[in-house]
């Protein structure tokens, strides 16, 4: 796992964030321009290298909808999952081609869609949350693999907002949390070298106490990877 906290002031992140909108839901509040990127922390196991990040984010305001989960061969509503998304095509604006190109640049990964999906915009009210869950398919007929793309290898995830109280990202068997620091991003394999899913990624977004919580997930497959991320019959090679 790799964690990339953000800087206190100063610097940019390139594209900035944009306008600010009204509150709550539809148009709800942008982050702020600002910042600039500086590296520190660590989590997961055996300290993993940080490395650089930074973007921007358009001032568009996204069709936020209530999100869904893999139900099935569906996706559903959950009242484990309380929140609104949106998805962002890189061509939807010139910062999230921006922004996709420095996730391929930071991780290395091929994130170009359908390697990658579309940036996945999400916005927690109070009381939102989303209950422990993986990332990657567990099942073979999950809507993950709807793409061609195999399961998702990897997750990106930046927070565009903080909040004043709640909404910490929790790994429930890694035994860790990260709290919600706007600009700061976290960088996770969901898959073992063999393709199995790594149980010690199960995640939980706790519910949002004061504030209101925005973060990007980026999800990456396996496909489009295999020259760059190797797989090995070794899981832990
Ligand atoms: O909001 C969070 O902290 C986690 C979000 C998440 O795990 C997801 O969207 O898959
Ligand atoms: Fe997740």
């Amino acid at each position: 796992m790799a964690i990339v906290t953000p800087p206190r002031g100063g610097g940019g992140w390139g594209g900035g964030w944009g306008g600010r909108g009204g509150g709550g839901g539809w148009g709800a509040p942008l982050p702020p321009r600002g910042g600039g990127t500086q590296l520190s922390g660590g989590g997961g196991r055996g300290g993993p290298p940080m490395v650089p990040f930074g973007s921007g984010f358009p001032a568009a305001i996204v069709m936020l909808r209530r999100s869904v989960v893999a139900s099935g061969v569906k996706q559903a509503t959950a009242d484990y999952r309380i929140s609104k998304s949106a998805w962002l095509k890189d061509s939807s604006h010139a910062v999230i081609e921006k922004l996709d190109l420095r996730i391929s640049m930071v991780t290395g990964l091929n994130v170009n869609h359908p390697f990658g999906e579309y940036l996945q915009v999400v916005n927690y009210g109070i009381g939102g949350h989303y209950e422990p869950h993986f990332d990657h398919a567990t099942a073979p007929t999950s809507p993950v693999y709807k793409l061609n793309t195999g399961n998702r290898v990897a997750t990106f995830m930046i927070y565009l907002s903080s909040v004043e109280a709640g909404g910490s990202t929790a790994f429930i068997y890694a035994n860790f949390s990260l709290p919600v620091v706007e600009k700061a991003a976290v960088f996770w394999w969901n898959l073992h070298r063999n393709g199995e899913g790594n149980v010690d990624t199960l995640h939980a977004g706790c519910p949002v106490l004061v504030g209101d919580k925005w973060v990007a997930n980026k999800w990456i497959h396996e496909y489009g990877q295999e020259f760059i991320h190797r797989c090995t019959l070794n899981r832990d090679e």
